[in-house]
């Protein structure tokens, strides 16, 4: 093969086309002497438009305008040998501004006479227009998670709202207990996105969806070859959440080689990936949640006291909706607007007889429950307001479980959180169920009345892979 020298001005050519970055010559003069193939995207100016033209073709903001002098000479990288790479606009040749870095350099011989100037130019759009949308996504979240989505006038939500408001504008470590359904999620992320600390990242992880090996890799993060399938170096969950909140969902289920590595993370501040002796700080604010009692779990030797007490710093107990009942017509106006707005419709309200209907409920799915019914009710109901014959038959029936055809079981008490629902289903059912639903593990959920973190563990249990093979 024949071999080409780097001094080969048609391989060099080449070379500087195939650069992602702008980059362009000038002579002594200021005067374009070359323009690759990236500077004519970024630009809009073809080579044969830019060579013989002056670098006042782009009107850079760092120079024209400002401090362009009429003589090259003057300019400061004639004068320093190069400029600092900064942040500043280019106009395109259709009359716009983008944004770019823009570095040069001046280049000598050996006997220090002027070669020419070589400028390279980033083209930072796409990397602004990646941070517009972040920042849009954060501005969403933050609306979303906004207090007043919390609905509840009640004087047990009262509590729970001043001890939101607390929480968000300190860095203690929270631990939020409830019941399934009863809106633990969403006051996390009040809490984070209600203080002062809402900057950084509020990242959750589901404790409870991922066996002991894969839960650990994803919170830890992993080198390359720490195990069979570590292709490459992976940052894990904490290290992501550095600088805001990580939310550990269902903490219960931790196992407790687990407990003893979270525990260490919140007494030392710092985490080792998985197949890696290095110690990383980290500064992250914890929160945990749990539909289970924990303090009965430590009773019972299952989950460690030590842990717990660190977790229970700040201690957050959302109570469930048959407790304050007097939430039900809010949280119901609530979900129809939702709904309204969802499906494009204009129900009014419940009728009298579906309202007493859902005030005498006991709601064992919680909030969940009876937004999942408000959305069964809105398929059905052909008038604007729904009646009771347009409620799910476990809420129309008073059945504290829905008939779907599995095995139920009845509710069983297990401490001072109230019932505990299990609706017993076989892996053939949930496998049917999945192909039913298309793999959508939530609409599986949903069919159940269970949270989609209920269907993962189920999944889990019969080793049933979380996609569809
Ligand atoms: N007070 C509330 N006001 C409005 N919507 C609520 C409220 N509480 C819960 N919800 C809604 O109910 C659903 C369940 O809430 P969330 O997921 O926060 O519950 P959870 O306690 O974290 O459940 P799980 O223990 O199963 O994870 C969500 O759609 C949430 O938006």
């Amino acid at each position: 093969m024949k071999t080409y020298q780097l001094w080969n001005v048609n391989f060099l050519n080449q070379i500087l086309d195939t650069m992602a970055e702008g980059l362009f010559t000038l002579d002594d003069q200021g005067v374009i002497t070359s323009w690759n193939r990236s500077m004519e995207k970024i630009s809009g100016y073809l080579a044969q438009q830019a060579v013989g033209n002056t670098c006042r073709l782009i009107q850079c903001s760092r120079c024209f305008g400002q401090t362009c002098p009429a003589d090259i000479n003057k300019c400061g990288v004639i004068q320093h040998g190069k400029t600092e790479a900064k942040e500043c606009f280019i106009r395109h040749k259709d009359g716009y501004d983008i944004p770019v870095i823009k570095n040069a350099r001046l280049a000598r011989d050996e006997n220090g006479q002027i070669l020419g100037i070589v400028e390279t130019i980033t083209d930072l759009t796409e990397l602004k227009q990646i941070k517009k949308s972040a920042e849009e996504a954060q501005r969403k979240l933050k609306k979303a998670y906004r207090l007043g989505n919390i609905i509840g006038k009640s004087i047990v939500m009262q509590t729970v709202f001043d001890a939101i408001r607390s929480a968000a504008n300190s860095r203690a470590t929270v631990l939020i207990q409830g019941e399934s359904g009863t809106g633990k999620e969403l006051v996390a992320g009040a809490i984070h996105y209600n203080g002062n600390n809402d900057s950084g990242p509020l990242i959750t992880v589901n404790c409870s969806a991922l066996s002991e090996t894969l839960l650990e890799s994803e919170l830890f993060g992993h080198v390359k070859g720490a195990f069979t399938g570590a292709h490459r170096d992976r940052k894990g969950r904490f290290e992501e959440a550095d600088g805001g909140t990580i939310f550990l969902d269902e903490i219960g289920e931790l196992t407790p080689y687990m407990q003893i590595k979270l525990l260490r993370v919140i007494q030392e501040r710092e985490i080792e990936r998985v197949g890696e002796s290095k110690k990383r700080k980290i500064d992250i604010r914890i929160m945990a949640a749990t539909h289970k009692n924990l303090y009965e779990l430590t009773q019972q030797g299952t989950f460690r006291e030590d842990l717990f007490y660190r977790l229970k710093v700040f201690p957050i107990h959302v109570p469930p909706l048959r407790e304050r009942r007097e939430d039900i017509p809010l949280l119901v106006s609530h979900f129809i607007k939702k709904g309204n707005k969802r499906e494009n419709k204009n129900i009014k309200g419940v009728d009298t007889q579906g309202m007493k209907r859902l005030m005498e409920h006991l709601w064992p799915g919680n909030i969940r429950e009876l937004e999942n019914a408000i959305e069964h009710a809105f398929v059905i109901c052909n008038s604007n307001h729904i009646q009771l014959a347009d409620l799910p038959v476990e809420v129309r029936e008073n059945h504290a479980y829905p008939q779907t055809g599995f095995e139920l079981t009845r509710p069983v008490q297990t401490g001072s959180y109230g019932t505990q629902n299990q609706v017993k289903l076989t892996k053939q059912d949930l496998l049917t169920l999945l192909e039913e639903c298309h793999w959508n593990k939530a609409e599986v959920g949903r069919r159940i009345q269970k949270s989609r973190t209920s269907v993962w563990k189920y999944m889990k249990k019969w080793n049933i892979p979380l996609q569809k093979l």
